[in-house]
Formats: C-alpha cells, structure tokens, sequence
C-alpha cells in the first residue's frame, strides 16, 4: 500500500528539492490544487514573518530535498478556486453543503500573512513520515502568550491528515487523540514529527508529537485515525 506514496506525492503536487508544482496531466489529487496553481500562490515559501528557526528549519530541509530523501510540499490557499468536482464524485449524492463555497478557502491559509498558520510541510517517502515546521500567530493566542489548544489541533490534524493522504488518497478524520502536555509559545517555530504507523483497509493510524525547534521540549503529542473515503459512498 506505502510503495505508492512518491507518486501519489507528486500528484498532490509536490516538488523534490523546489516548490514547484508539477508539470504534465494531472492526476486525481493533483486537480485540488490546478486552479490554485495558475496564481502560484505558495504559502508554503518564506514570508516577512517567519522567525530565524523557521528560516533556518526550511533552509536545513530544502538541502535535504536535493538528495530525493525529503520532498517539499507546496500549499496553497484554494481561495475561490478549490474543484469541488472531484470530491463530489466521490460522495453518493453528489452534493457538497454549497452554500458558502464562492468565499471557501483553507482554514490554515485563512489569515494574513503572520498572523495565522504560518508553516511548511516535508515528506519522507522511506520512512513514511511528515514534517511540519509551524509558527503560530498573533490572532491564534488562547492563555496570554500560548497558542488555543484548538489552533495546535488544527495544524496537527492538518500534519497528519497530510500523511494519511500521501499514504492512501483521500482521507477525512474519524479521531484525534491530543495529549498537551506544555503550552507553546505565540510567535515560536515548533517541529510536527508524523508518521504513519498502520494501515488496515481503509482506516490510517497516525501519530506525531510536537517539539521545540531545539527539540528539547516537547509540547504536544498525538494519535490519529483517518478513514478513506470510498467512491460513491454518501457522507451526509
Ligand atoms: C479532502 C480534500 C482535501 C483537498 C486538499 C487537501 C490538502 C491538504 C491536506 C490537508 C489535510 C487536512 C486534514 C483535515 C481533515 C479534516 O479535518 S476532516 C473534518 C473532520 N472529520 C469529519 O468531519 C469526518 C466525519 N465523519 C465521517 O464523515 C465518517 O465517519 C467517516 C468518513 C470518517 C467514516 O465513514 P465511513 O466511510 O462511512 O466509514 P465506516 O464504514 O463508518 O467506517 C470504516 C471503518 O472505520 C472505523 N471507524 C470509523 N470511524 C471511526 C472512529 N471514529 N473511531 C474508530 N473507528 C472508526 C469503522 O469501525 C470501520 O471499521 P471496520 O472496517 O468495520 O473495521
């Protein structure tokens, strides 16, 4: 089941050693992000707000996509332009609750520049593992100076939803499991270490814990389980 992650990788749109996404026919995933891509729009790239470790992770990674071990994954924001085609295909009814779809972007993109989700995800195909280096913003604060518990949720789930998608295609979160064990920091660059650890049909069990960019703290840690959706089956 694993030995297809490179190429499902690279129909999501992932790009050894740079950040672009890929040329050529696009394959069922990689038209979630075909509309998005004619902006070229990566948010995924070194903005004004990154600190000096989120730099400095990137930097260290983007060297260790040269080599074909990591792969960068690109992320865009899918304002106004997410196909919903293929997804509904998926589902019996064929329908998605539409209503609001005209202003539908990523919630994890859903900021400005700095003040949200800032982060950047890498992948790596031998160890079935994703990385995920984060800083959280100013508007994502729950106690004075931490981030909400709800916002270290979202980028987990994002992390590892992101593993189990690479591992299997499209997925959606049928549990999350988060154990916070210290509070992170507005404003610091934290490491999401995931991994798949188990595939048994189509459910996807993933775990990460989450650290200080000098890895010596660790703040949070979790265990997911994903389910693939299977084509023509309803969701509602
Ligand atoms: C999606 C398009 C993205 C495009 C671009 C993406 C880009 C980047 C990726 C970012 C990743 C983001 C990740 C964010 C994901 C989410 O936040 S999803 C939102 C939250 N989740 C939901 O709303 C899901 C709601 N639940 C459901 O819709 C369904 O329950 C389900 C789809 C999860 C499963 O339903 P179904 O397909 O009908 O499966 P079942 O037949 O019920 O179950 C199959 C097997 O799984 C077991 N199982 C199901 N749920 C659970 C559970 N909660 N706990 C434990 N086990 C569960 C079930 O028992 C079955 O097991 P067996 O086969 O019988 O052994």
């Amino acid at each position: 089941m694993l030995r297809s992650c490179a190429a499902r990788l690279r129909t999501l749109g992932a790009g050894r050693g740079g950040a672009r996404p890929p040329a050529g026919n696009p394959g069922p995933a990689q038209r979630w992000f075909s509309s998005e891509k004619l902006s070229a729009n990566d948010r995924s790239l070194p903005n004004p707000s990154w600190n000096k470790d989120l730099r400095l992770l990137f930097e260290q990674f983007m060297k260790k996509c040269e080599d074909g071990s990591w792969t960068h994954m690109p992320s865009y924001s899918y304002k106004n332009t997410l196909s919903t085609q293929d997804f509904t295909t998926l589902i019996r009814d064929g329908k998605l609750p539409n209503k609001h779809l005209s202003q539908a972007q990523l919630f994890t993109r859903s900021y400005e520049e700095g003040l949200g989700f800032e982060y950047v995800m890498f992948y790596n195909d031998a160890e079935n593992r994703t990385i995920c280096f984060f800083q959280g913003g100013p508007y994502l604060q729950g106690a004075p100076g931490f981030l909400h518990g709800g916002a270290i949720s979202t980028m987990i789930d994002a992390t590892l939803g992101t593993s189990a998608m690479i591992a299997v295609g499209i997925v959606m979160t049928a549990n999350l499991n988060i154990t916070f064990k210290r509070p992170i920091p507005l404003g610091s660059a934290v490491v999401i270490n995931s991994q798949v650890d188990k595939i048994e049909g189509r459910k996807v069990f993933v775990s990460c814990n989450v650290r200080s960019a000098d890895e010596k703290t660790v703040y949070t840690e979790a265990t997911s389980l994903f389910i693939k959706l299977e084509p023509g089956k309803s969701l509602t």
